[in-house]
């Protein structure tokens, strides 16, 4: 059985197809620049070099074509038809309360994701525009929904619940939500593995730390807390968005530039967090590599962003009463040991002693490492995320009707009899 997972960001859409009887990734690859011009795809199979096309993409149904037509190429395809593929799973990344768990897509479940929208601005609305394309070229297949949020409707009320006028919440839905659920589910099962224990019994932190950045805290397989909240902006320092500040400062800034909501809006999202500290950069590569050359101010935002990693950690720590792993994982959690070596720092008290060497050589290309020390109390992991797997299980589950929910291990493929 062949699965498509999809990933529409607002410029992007990210795709995986996925064999589940081999348990083997067939293609999988990326179009980028959609709606933003000189669009193209690169399209990797394993075992082959990768493919590129340049080809416009105005819309997100444009692009979806693009990647049928890469998929059923006679020469870069791995498909003869698109009727050999059996589903779509298609990550929607805010749910609301709506949904708590993965779900088939009808008519009332897509208005259901539109009615939250408003909460994802710079995500929902491009997952939405990849389903309705995506039913458009393949209208006999199931299509699937993968919730970000899904995976923390398990969080007790005194997390989610801000100290605001309740009402907020019982009218508009003012609460935290959390994301990357599905990040956050596949490294907690396979850091369980990892452990040795069965994770009902496993305390794990979770840095997921990419484009975006957010951190869970895992308890016996659940989430009980995670630092993005009502929106993607809380939380952890991102590339360009702010996370925690303090919640006078809009309004402040407001009055002093005249500037309204949703231009105070998009620079918290868009201008702040490393970009808005450099001045120049979102990528940690050249932000360390800057910093490496003596610029204050990227060394500023290194320090900054592993200063308040840290105080993630000491603050899930507590809140899960001990910690046995921490894992960090997304495309700066995976390759930055600088970072991870920052964040750890003065951590001993904790009983986690880093292996500072074997830290430093660590990169997604290594596969599961753990970095700390063999007698270190806490284990410390780098797992690469594999959020399409999470998809892909989930689909699986729901076509041979044994999905339950993210929590309860519907398949147990990441868990048990799979080796990445
Ligand atoms: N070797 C590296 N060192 C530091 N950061 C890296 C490295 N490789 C990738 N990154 C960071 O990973 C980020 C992308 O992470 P990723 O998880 O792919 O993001 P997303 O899925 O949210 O688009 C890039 O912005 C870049 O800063
Ligand atoms: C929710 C979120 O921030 O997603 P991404 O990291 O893909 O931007
Ligand atoms: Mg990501």
């Amino acid at each position: 059985m062949d699965i498509l997972a999809l990933n529409c960001g607002s410029s992007s859409v990210k795709y995986q197809l996925f064999n589940w009887d081999k348990k083997e990734v067939i293609a999988k690859g990326v179009v980028e620049r959609v709606t933003i011009g000189d669009s193209f795809i690169a399209h990797e199979v394993p075992g082959r070099d990768t493919y590129k096309e340049q080809s416009e993409c105005p819309d997100h149904r444009v692009a979806i074509d693009l990647i049928i037509r890469t998929l059923t190429h006679p020469a870069h395809g791995v498909v003869k038809k698109m009727s050999e593929i059996s589903a779509v799973g298609h990550r929607v990344v805010h749910g609301g309360e709506k949904f708590t768990c993965s779900v088939r897509i009808n008519d009332e479940v897509l208005d259901a994701i539109r009615s939250v929208q408003h909460l994802a601005p710079l995500h929902n609305p491009p997952n939405i525009s990849g389903i309705e394309a995506a039913q458009a070229v393949l209208p006999t297949v199931p299509h699937i929904a993968i919730f970000d949020t899904a995976f923390h409707q398990t969080m007790p009320s005194h997390a989610y619940t801000y100290p605001l006028p309740y009402e907020w919440y019982e009218e508009y839905g003012v609460r935290r939500y959390g994301f990357h659920g599905t990040s956050h589910l596949y490294v907690s099962k396979r850091a369980a593995i990892k452990l040795g224990k069965p994770l009902e019994e496993c305390n794990i932190i979770t840095l997921h730390i990419g484009n975006g950045v957010s951190h869970t805290a895992i308890k016996g397989g659940r989430s009980m807390d995670t630092s993005m909240g009502l929106t993607p902006l809380e939380g952890a320092m991102m590339g360009t968005r702010c996370g925690d500040i303090d919640p006078a400062i809009p309004p402040f800034i407001m009055d002093q530039e005249g500037c309204t909501p949703r231009e105070i809006d998009s620079i918290l999202n868009k201008k702040s967090g490393l970009l808005g500290i450099t001045g120049r950069f979102t990528d940690r590569r050249d932000v360390i590599t800057e910093a490496d050359n003596g610029d204050t101010r990227c060394q500023l935002a290194l320090d900054v962003e592993a200063y308040r990693l840290k105080k993630y950690i000491g603050s899930y720590a507590a809140a899960l009463g001990g910690v046995d792993a921490i894992v960090f994982t997304a495309g700066v959690g995976e390759n930055a040991g600088v970072i991870r070596q920052k964040a750890l720092e003065g951590l001993e008290f904790m009983g986690i002693t880093l292996d500072v060497e074997k830290n430093l050589k660590t990169f997604s290309k290594s596969g599961e490492t753990e970095i700390t020390l063999p007698d270190s109390p806490v284990k410390v992991f780098v797992i690469p995320t594999n959020e399409e797997l999470v998809f892909v299980e989930d689909v699986v589950a729901i076509l041979d009707d044994t999905y339950t929910d993210h929590t309860k291990f519907p398949y147990t493929f990441t868990a048990q009899d799979y080796t990445p």
